[in-house]
């Protein structure tokens, strides 16, 4: 898969970036309104008790700002977040010394939570449960099973997968919530306050034009503004104005809905090879020689989100709404 600038994943050299933009409470929390009123509540009650916060699970597609909330939860609730992700926890024994190791209290984040190995499942049911983990000692015949006491923690899971998850796994989080993706005026909103940090000059209308090319995102919404400003300081002034933001975005190949070649050719590739659809996730991957996981993941959320595309038993269709973007006539009947 080549690099896109739309790519709603992190890639490596935007990391500390990311963070340094991370705001660090729910009111600096841009948008997700449902979710925010109700951690709001649950935080404050569980402040009022005294009590540790209930276990989160946070799910929703890529770049919507599910670490960002987990370390709000922690800052919130004045606790220390620890951080692991389900792929780096491969024994028992890796969760074990992560969950002896943390004090009353703390917020305890697993990422991609949906890939813990079964096993260790197993061993996070009585700790998130009764806050105890039963651990065996010893092998074969002389082998016993000894109860340890665990601080009480709150677990903040996130996955892009909530499907994935097992049910066991899912039904011991108190709260679950889903992060949607964002509307324009909240993401304009995140590119006028991430500009501000980069002490960017930019204008309202400026703002709204890459806010509308971000897939929902905030993710791409800053990566976006980031290359436009590259090109205002190297072309202009440093400061963003509207036919430079237009201009960049033009270069950058994002059009106005915010789809780029591969989403082009995947859908033009639907159109041209199977009359629209219905085709089957895998003849639309080898077509356009992708993997179906990445389509599935990657490409095709947002596509389904702005019902350019819809799933049915038979495959994927493309809609009339995607002919017209193309300037095309939509088949009749
Ligand atoms: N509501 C928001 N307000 C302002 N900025 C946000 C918001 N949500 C996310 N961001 C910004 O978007 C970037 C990506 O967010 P984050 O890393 O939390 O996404 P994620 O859901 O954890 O993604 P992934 O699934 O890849 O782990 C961060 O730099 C963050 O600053
Ligand atoms: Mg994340």
């Amino acid at each position: 898969m080549d690099e896109r600038i739309i790519s709603s994943e992190v890639n490596q050299n935007e990391i500390s970036l990311e963070q340094s933009l991370r705001p660090q409470t729910l009111k600096q929390y841009i948008g997700q309104d449902q979710v925010k009123k109700s951690l709001e509540i649950f935080i404050e009650a569980a402040r009022l008790r005294k009590e540790t916060l209930d276990h989160v699970l946070l799910y929703g597609p890529p770049g919507l700002g599910k670490t960002t909330l987990a370390v709000i939860i922690a800052n919130e609730m004045g606790v220390n977040i620890r951080t692991t992700s389900g792929p780096a926890i491969e024994r028992p024994g890796d969760l074990a010394a992560i969950l002896t190791a943390l004090e009353p209290g703390d917020v305890l984040f697993i990422d991609e939570i949906h890939r813990l190995p079964r096993q260790i499942e197993e061993v996070l049911y009585p700790a998130m449960e009764d806050f105890c983990l039963d651990i065996v000692i010893g092998k074969g015949p002389s082998a016993r099973s000894v109860r340890l006491d665990l601080p009480p923690f709150t677990l903040v899971g996130a996955t892009t997968r909530a499907g994935s998850l097992s049910a066991p796994l899912r039904d011991r989080f108190g709260v679950l919530s889903r992060l949607e993706y964002y509307k324009e005026d909240q993401l304009k909103n995140i590119v006028l306050r991430t500009a501000e940090l980069f002490e960017t000059k930019i204008d309202e209308q400026s703002a709204a034009e890459i806010a509308r090319r971000a897939r929902g995102t905030p993710r791409i919404a800053n990566r976006l503004l980031r290359r436009v400003r590259d090109f205002a300081q190297v072309k202009g002034n440093g400061e963003i104005d509207i036919a430079l933001a237009r201009e960049s975005l033009e270069l950058l190949q994002v059009d106005r809905l915010g789809l780029d070649h591969i989403d082009h050719k995947l859908l033009k590739g639907i159109i041209e090879r199977f009359r629209g659809g219905p085709v089957g996730l895998d003849t639309i991957a080898a077509s356009i020689g992708e993997e179906s996981e990445t389509i599935e993941d990657v490409y095709e959320p947002y596509l389904l989100q702005i019902g350019f595309l819809q799933r049915t038993p038979r495959g994927r269709m493309v809609t009339e709404l995607v002919y017209r973007h193309f300037g095309m006539e939509p088949p009749k009947q």
